[in-house]
């Protein structure tokens, strides 16, 4: 278990003004009575390693859906690299092709080959007659190949998806979205049903990728010390507001939203509002 070790002023959080994802004063809600979210500020640097820690309901999904453009705001501000995500904006529907997602479902196609599934990753880059045809250039099968290699599939290539496990399944779908080349990784409760270890082999193929790549990374998690262990900043949030934001620095856990609280308030907070 990390050490919890309160820091003050920490200087890190100055050195960056590169900031991928900005948010202010967002709300967002699915209906005209409640708020799914109220009031979010965030603002996450690139090449972060970002972890959404919530309880079921809180609007962590939301949240991801309006960091790539599938929700609007209904107040507030989004900028994702200094552009509106808005499929209206022609700036962002480019760049959009950039923002890997994975939902929760993952998002496969069952009766598919895994080399299949990942080349769809690649389709933005076709032209409408290859695209049409998903007639893939051989660049792109290499491509996809050493992908392939890169999350350990290699040999599965010709498997169909559904003949998958659970973690081979999160495997292809993190492919798929390494296969856009993104710059942007949102990943929804990719490991909550898997076991430990499954999980943090998958958490480390993230990672992995995240450096190589210089990709900024947003997971959604339920489990506060898998956030804890691998992520850069964890934001909770709790019936749709951002209640805490922390960094993670080696053993060094620095807050950045509370200031005043002390440690133990804070892992109460863990228990209180991340566990199912
Ligand atoms: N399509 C929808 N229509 C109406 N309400 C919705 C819809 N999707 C989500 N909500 C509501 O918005 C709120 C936030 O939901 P969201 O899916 O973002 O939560 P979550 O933290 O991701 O939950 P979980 O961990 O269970 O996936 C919840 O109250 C939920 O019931």
């Amino acid at each position: 278990m990390k050490q919890i070790q309160m820091t003050q002023n920490p200087s890190f959080s100055l050195i960056s003004t590169n900031k991928i994802i900005q948010m202010s004063d967002v709300s967002t809600s699915y209906d005209s009575k409640n708020f799914a979210l109220e009031k979010i500020n965030l603002s996450i640097d690139r090449g972060t390693n970002y972890a959404i820690v919530g309880q079921s309901g809180s609007g962590k999904s939301t949240l991801l859906k309006l960091m790539n453009g599938m929700m609007v705001p209904s107040s507030g501000v989004i900028k994702i690299d200094y552009t509106t995500p808005d499929m209206n904006n022609k700036k962002f529907k480019k760049m959009m092709h950039t923002i890997g997602y994975i939902p929760q479902s993952l998002g496969l196609v069952k009766n598919i080959t895994v080399l299949d599934n990942i080349l769809i990753g690649s389709l933005p880059r076709l032209n409408k007659i290859q695209s049409f045809l998903k007639k893939f250039p051989e660049h792109e099968i290499i491509e996809a190949k050493r992908i392939i290699s890169l999350v350990g599939l290699t040999g599965k290539e010709n498997r169909k998806t559904y003949m998958l496990s659970g973690g081979e399944k999160r495997r292809v779908a993190i492919a798929r979205a390494l296969m856009q080349k993104p710059t942007i990784l949102l990943a929804d409760e990719i490991v909550s049903e898997l076991d430990h270890v499954t999980a943090k082999e998958i958490m480390d193929l993230v990672a992995d990728a995240q450096k190589q790549m210089n990709l900024t990374a947003i997971m959604v998690h339920h489990d506060m010390q898998l956030a804890l262990e691998y992520a850069n900043r964890v934001a909770v949030i709790k019936e749709g507001h951002k209640i805490l934001e922390i960094g993670v620095e080696g053993d060094t856990i620095v807050d950045f939203q509370t200031g005043d609280m002390t440690t133990e308030e804070i892992m109460e907070m863990y228990d209180d509002d991340t566990k199912k």
